[in-house]
């Protein structure tokens, strides 16, 4: 039995697995960076429980924390390299390239062999592309949905930190700041699909925490799939490409 964990900056999520199966899900579920030491009553449950198996973007004391509630286990840490499971990693330095970023377009490639954009809208939001032979081209980084608006609260006089409506003619501030933050997200999606549109069967996987405040505004042939870093991590621990500690 495996345990996968996807520590980003604003939750950790995580999956139980069968060594041989490692797509259905024995459990799953996503905490908060406070609530990470709950995962240490896994161990008494499952007993057959012996690997873990992660990636982390959150910052040295996330995996401290982690690697300390699970200490009876070890985790192994996914690090970027310059190929794993049939992607190759194009990043000018590989090993700078996201975990989670690296780990999703692996994930990615085990739904969907034919051009895809990764995009995974958490704390950041993530566009990779990645071509129909598995080569990771490069991608954007840009706030996501919330940091966009909290930066428009934090960083003005005037501007709030409430809810709106999206609308394509806002009349409101909340609904100006809501409908903005929502078609820059979509905007660049659907601009940096426009390198794949017109390969065969090129599709969008989208996932994250943010990911349906906007999935309804993409007009490209789109799959929402969350925890595509998950299924990543599965196929990396499968194929034996993730070296214990
Ligand atoms: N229902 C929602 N609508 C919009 N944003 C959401 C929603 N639920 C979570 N989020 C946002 O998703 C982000 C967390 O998603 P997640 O994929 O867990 O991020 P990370 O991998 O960075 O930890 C946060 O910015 C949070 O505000
Ligand atoms: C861009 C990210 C912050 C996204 O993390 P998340 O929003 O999922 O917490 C993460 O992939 C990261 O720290 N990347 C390292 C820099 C890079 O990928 O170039
Ligand atoms: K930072």
């Amino acid at each position: 039995m495996i345990l996968l964990i996807d520590a980003g900056n604003t939750r950790v999520k995580w999956r139980l697995t069968a060594a041989d199966a490692p797509r259905q899900a024995i459990e799953e579920g996503a905490l908060a960076h406070d609530a990470i030491g709950s995962l240490a009553s896994l161990r008494a449950r499952y007993p057959a429980l012996s690997r873990a198996v992660g990636c982390n973007v959150a910052g040295a004391a996330i995996a401290a924390h982690l690697d300390q509630t699970l200490a009876g286990i070890g985790i192994e840490w996914l690090r970027p390299g310059a190929n794993c499971c049939g992607v190759r990693n194009h990043y000018e330095q590989p090993a700078r390239l996201g975990a989670d970023r690296w780990a999703a377009l692996i994930g990615a490639r085990q739904l969907h062999r034919q051009a895809c954009l990764v995009v995974t809208a958490g704390t950041a939001t993530t566009i990779d592309l990645l071509s129909a032979d598995g080569e990771f081209l490069g991608g954007l980084i840009l706030p996501g949905v919330d940091l966009m608006q909290h930066a428009l609260a934090h960083g003005t006089a005037q501007l709030p930190l409430a809810e709106g409506r999206f609308t394509l003619q806002p009349r409101r501030t909340v609904d100006a700041i809501h409908s903005g933050c929502l078609l820059a997200q979509a905007g660049a999606v659907e601009r940096m699909f426009r390198q794949i549109a017109s390969q065969p069967q090129a599709k969008c996987l989208l996932g994250g925490g943010a990911a349906d405040s906007f999935a309804g505004l993409l007009d490209i042939p789109l799959r929402r799939v969350d925890n595509l870093v998950l299924i990543g991590l599965g196929a990396i621990a499968a194929a034996g490409e993730i070296h214990p500690q």
